[in-house]
């Protein structure tokens, strides 16, 4: 599966290049989605397949609906007993939608939405929601909204989107965006950027109806500019990451420095440098001040250990430039010494990952980013995004009242364009973006939902895990969306009960995992004859 997210109008765009270059008409195309929603919806709930039952079709007055016309019709074919509901005027259907209202029409009825309640008297076993899909523009009405929740008991499936959520932000139109839950999510084509991010249910799932789209992008080189495409984070088994060179020196991959808070808070720093070690950075190296020299003592080992007392200690260390990935926030406190390590870091053009605290410190600035540059990478979770980038955020969550809706990847490349630099925006939808509009989402929904990552200190790994890959050579953007995929992929790995200490040593297997893919790949291409 491409793991391109599209925006709708990106979609719309790929649908418009297959009917114009004659290959497929948009009919064809509508006839592909119902068939493929029918499919899949089987594949889900393979008894459904097996015994037809009865079925509720809730159609919009676009080109969702005209989806919903062909699946009422499909359904009827395999013996279902299916009752059709529109919103809205037959007269003012779309060309293709229209044609498939009247294909329907000889097969059975069509009655107003508002009528629609009263089916569930009738025990429906599966609900269809073809009431708006990638063309919503503005809130849900009260009444059609209560309508739509009068279904959400049922196994309601929606046809592209649950209807109500803009596919451009996952986002529900509207001053409350009350949401209403199906059980699954049939995108078309492609998954879009609100099936990745925003307020989707993390409970429903989302599954891709293929459209025999993929010619159109692969035949057109720039299609979209670089700029414009999203991507779903998915680390390849061929990346250069996973591998060392076998005549490599621990300098070749190499040397991260992590800073420490004082006495009593070095736990955050340890937990990073961990990780940074685990993710194969050549060595690791946590700095802290005298007074918590004991505290780390007793705790480190293959990570090593260093003195720092203030900016000038930091500074000498630096004089080593071997040194070249430095992690600074986790548990280091809010103040002007920190302050002070800060403008050490960033002025010695190092690659610098900014989390937690640092993030604060920075915000507290008068002019928060004259310092940074392309090799940051900062990685605020919500509250310090909303320290760091108040406007934006205030945007981000102001009601969205008509699509597209602003998102949570607009937003991250906001502040990626105003920062300069690499920002990780942290959550169960986390968003990278660099500062010429590269994005990425690592959603950790649906069949990827890993809830018990919300756990303290998860986020200071996960700041170690970039800071390694930053020091092993890996670019910034690259390093913080590939680091996302990790860290997701090693809480999948350890499982419920998960505790930040685990996600270090969780790397390893998903590390392997990636290996033993690489070598199936490897034997792939190389048993496929050349052509
Ligand atoms: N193109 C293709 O070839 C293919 C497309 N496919 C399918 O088409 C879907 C996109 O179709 P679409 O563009 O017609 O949009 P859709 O979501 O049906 O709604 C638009 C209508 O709703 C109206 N409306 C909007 N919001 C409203 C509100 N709150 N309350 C009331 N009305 C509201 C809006 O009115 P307007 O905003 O113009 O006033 C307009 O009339 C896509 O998701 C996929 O399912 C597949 O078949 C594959 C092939
Ligand atoms: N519900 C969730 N599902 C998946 N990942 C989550 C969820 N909530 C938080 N996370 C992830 O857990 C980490 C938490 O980081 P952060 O908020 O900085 O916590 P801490 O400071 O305690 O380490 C981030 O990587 C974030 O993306
Ligand atoms: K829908």
């Amino acid at each position: 599966m491409s793991n391109l997210l599209l925006t709708a109008a990106q979609m719309r765009a790929l649908e418009q290049a297959a009917i114009d270059s004659g290959r497929v008409t948009g009919l064809e195309l509508m006839e592909r989605a119902g068939v493929g929603a029918v499919d899949a919806i089987f594949a889900e709930w393979p008894e459904m397949a097996a015994a037809p039952g009865r079925a509720v079709v809730l159609c919009g007055p676009g080109n969702n609906g005209g989806d919903g016309f062909v699946v009422a019709r499909v359904l009827a074919g395999k013996g279902w007993d299916v009752e059709v509901f529109l919103y809205g005027d037959a007269e003012r259907l779309p060309p293709d939608a229209r044609v498939n209202y009247e294909r329907w029409c000889e097969l059975g009825k069509v009655l107003p939405l508002g009528d629609a309640p009263d089916a569930i008297e009738r025990f429906p076993d599966l609900t269809i929601d073809a009431v708006f899909g990638s063309g919503l523009s503005r809130p849900l009405e009260a009444s059609l909204f209560r309508t739509l929740s009068c279904f959400s008991q049922q196994f309601v499936v929606s046809l592209d989107a649950p209807s109500g959520c803009d596919l451009d932000s996952g986002r529900v139109l509207g001053e409350d965006g009350q949401a209403f839950h199906p059980a699954l999510v049939i995108a078309f084509g492609h998954r879009k950027v609100g099936h990745a991010c925003g307020d989707l249910e993390r409970a429903s799932k989302v599954v891709v109806v293929d459209l025999q789209l993929s010619r159109e992008i692969a035949g057109r080189a720039g299609f979209f500019a670089e700029r414009e495409i999203v991507h779903a984070v998915q680390v390849r088994a061929l990346s250069p990451i996973f591998s060392k060179r076998n005549d490599g020196h621990k300098y070749d991959h190499g040397h991260a420095l992590i800073l420490t808070g004082g006495m009593g808070r070095t736990g955050a720093a340890r937990l990073a440098a961990r990780a940074a070690l685990r993710i194969g950075a050549g060595l690791v190296t946590c700095a802290a001040p005298g007074a918590a020299m004991m505290e780390c003592a007793a705790q480190l080992t293959a990570v090593m250990l260093r003195r720092y007392d203030n900016a000038e200690a930091l500074a000498a260390m630096l004089e080593d430039d071997r040194i070249n990935a430095l992690c600074l926030g986790p548990g280091m406190g809010v103040s002007a010494r920190v302050s002070a390590l800060l403008d050490v870091a960033l002025a010695s053009g190092r690659q610098v990952v900014l989390d937690a605290d640092a993030l604060t410190v920075l915000a507290g600035r008068d002019d928060p980013f004259s310092l940074l540059h392309s090799k940051c990478v900062l990685t605020p979770h919500g509250g310090e995004f909303a320290r760091l980038f108040p406007d934006i955020a205030a945007r981000l969550k102001a009601p969205a009242m008509s699509g597209p809706a602003y998102s949570k990847v607009d937003a991250t490349r906001d502040a990626a364009a105003r920062a300069g630099c690499t920002v990780l925006f942290k959550g169960p939808d986390t968003v990278i973006a660099d500062p010429n509009g590269k994005a990425a989402v690592n959603s950790a929904a649906y069949d990827r939902a890993a809830p018990w990552l919300a756990t303290a200190g998860s986020g200071d790994v996960l700041a170690g895990i970039i800071t390694g890959l930053l020091s092993r050579g890996v670019p910034p953007y690259h390093a913080a969306s590939s680091a996302a995929w990790l860290h997701l992929e090693a809480a999948f790995a350890f499982g419920p009960g998960l505790i930040a200490e685990d996600l270090p040593e969780a790397l390893p297997a998903v590390l392997r995992r990636l290996a033993s893919d690489q070598a199936a790949f490897e034997a792939v291409t190389t048993s496929r004859p050349s052509t």
